[in-house]
């Protein structure tokens, strides 16, 4: 069989290796100081050092448990960065109180009501901190025995000797016991915990007084005391559940196994009910804690008049998430309505808003973001390829010279060099049209398509546009 030359392999290994870099994945965070001050680049963040530095008061305040039930609207013009920031404030909160982040869209199912959506999507954003007693046995491995089975039908049978400073203890393990301990490669000299309930191995390190007993110990070897007192203890661990998930587990026709198809369908008013009375014993018991976390509503305007309605009723709701809403729509409809309000927004849930208000970015700054994309997706080029994309940009938008930024990279490749140049940004840029070309296009081909309405406010627009294209091949081909 033929496997390949080496070149092939090499491409193959290429491919699997290729992550898959998405449009917010360079943000890493608010890019805040201790201080609360945003840098100006920091954590694949760029500028809008207001609406950054507001972000993080927010994020501050749920981490400390302060606030819940308020509404927070970011509101700019498209490809300011409202989703970056979202996404921002979530990563920030990673390691506590749940983010969800959603389209207004979604909340539009045929399966469910929009009521019952847009309470699950609360619910997902409520943590229940459960503290919990377990059983462990923790101690220095002595010695593994596996006995092996002749036969293949045969169970394997094992005994695995613990030892504190005090005490020693020989355990019979059972099949997936074994298996853990063969996973987990437990030799002798290792600090171990078993988990009584679930059986599950942690590895904590390895024994002082083995440090000497190998040359070869991985560079990463944590050398520990042995325990001492007890084998077996009582240990106190927290688990973070959100209240959807206890909704869903509690739900008799759903079962948990909804909770991976995400299929959930309605659950009833009663089962929340009961949820929330148990979950105030447990806070009364000081054995859960409510963590409020943050709901993210992408495309606000895109709900109607009921959903914020049922929105602004929610928030009053003891333990309520923070709802963060984002538009870039201005004075408009409230959908479900004739009446017009700012973002499409109802004046008495603006009433109740903090709002965020992002600005349009300065040329400088539109050329770090890009200069971030690049370094996100690999892709090297050089200093005037750079400096057209920023131009590029500002004539058309910010979100479609990312997208050129691939095409260019392929083009880059095809031709076997390894800097993009302005040539592939060019030649990208003429293959795909953006928003305003097409518009042009439209425009001068009316009498071709079917359909065509001529709205004067788009001719002109569409007027601009051709302007500003031009101006931009004049400057390429110069
Ligand atoms: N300040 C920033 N720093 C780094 N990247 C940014 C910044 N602002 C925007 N981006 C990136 O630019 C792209 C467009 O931004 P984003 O989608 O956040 O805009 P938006 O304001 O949500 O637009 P829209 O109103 O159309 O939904 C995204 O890939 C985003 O990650």
């Amino acid at each position: 069989m033929d496997i390949g030359s080496h070149d092939q392999l090499a491409k193959a290994s290429e491919v699997i290796l290729t992550n898959r870099v998405g449009v917010h994945s360079h943000i890493r965070g608010l890019g805040l100081s201790n201080e609360m001050e945003p840098r100006q680049v920091a954590q694949g963040l760029v500028g809008q050092v207001k609406a950054r530095k507001a972000a993080g008061y927010i994020v501050k305040m749920v981490k400390e448990g302060r606030v819940t039930g308020r509404a927070v609207l970011i509101a700019g013009q498209p490809g300011t960065g409202k989703t970056a920031l979202a996404m921002a404030i979530a990563k920030e909160m990673s390691d506590g109180a749940p983010a969800t982040l959603m389209s207004a869209s979604e909340i539009f199912s045929p399966e469910v009501s929009t009521a019952e959506a847009l309470t699950q999507a609360l619910r997902r954003s409520v943590g229940i901190r459960i503290k919990e007693e377990t059983e462990i046995i923790e101690g220095e491995v002595v010695e593994v025995t596996i006995e092996r089975p002749a036969t293949t039908s045969g169970a394997k049978a094992g005994r695995l000797t613990l030892k504190t400073t005090e005490m020693e203890t020989i355990y019979d393990l059972g099949g997936k016991m074994i298996e853990s301990v063969i996973k987990e490669n437990i030799t002798a000299g290792d600090i171990i915990t078993i988990d009584k309930a679930t059986g599950r191995i942690a590895k904590l390190g390895r024994s002082f007084t083995r440090a000497r007993d190998y040359d070869a110990q991985g560079a990463q070897a944590r050398f520990i005391q042995t325990p001492d007192g007890e084998l077996q203890k009582r240990k106190e661990v927290t688990h973070m559940v959100t209240l959807h998930d206890i909704d869903v587990i509690n739900s008799r026709q759903q079962g948990f196994l909804a909770l991976f198809s995400g299929d959930t369908g309605e659950i009833k008013q009663e089962v929340r009910d009961q949820i929330n009375q148990k979950v105030s014993e447990w806070k009364e018991e000081g054995k859960a804690d409510i963590v409020p976390g943050i709901l993210f509503i992408d495309e606000v305007h895109m709900l109607n008049i009921e959903c914020f309605a049922f929105l602004n009723r929610a928030l009053e709701a003891d333990n309520a998430p923070i709802v963060i809403m984002a538009t870039n729509r201005g004075i408009t409809k409230i959908r479900g309505t004739n009446e017009l309000s700012p973002h499409g927004i109802p004046m008495d849930l603006l009433d109740r808003t903090l709002i965020i208000m992002t600005e349009p970015y300065t040329s400088a700054e539109i050329s770090s973001i890009l200069k971030i994309r690049c370094e996100e997706e690999d892709a090297s080029l050089t200093e005037s390829a750079l400096s057209q994309l920023s131009d590029l940009a500002k004539e058309t938008s910010l979100r479609y010279v990312m997208q050129l930024i691939m095409v260019s990279k392929v083009l880059c490749k095809r031709r076997k060099a390894t800097e993009i140049t302005t040539e592939d940004v060019l030649k990208s840029y003429q293959l795909f049209s953006d928003e305003k070309r097409s518009e042009d296009w439209l425009n001068q081909h009316a009498d071709q398509y079917l359909f065509h309405h001529s709205a004067p406010e788009i001719n002109s627009a569409a007027g601009n546009s051709a302007a500003a294209v031009s101006h931009v091949e004049e400057a390429m081909v110069m």
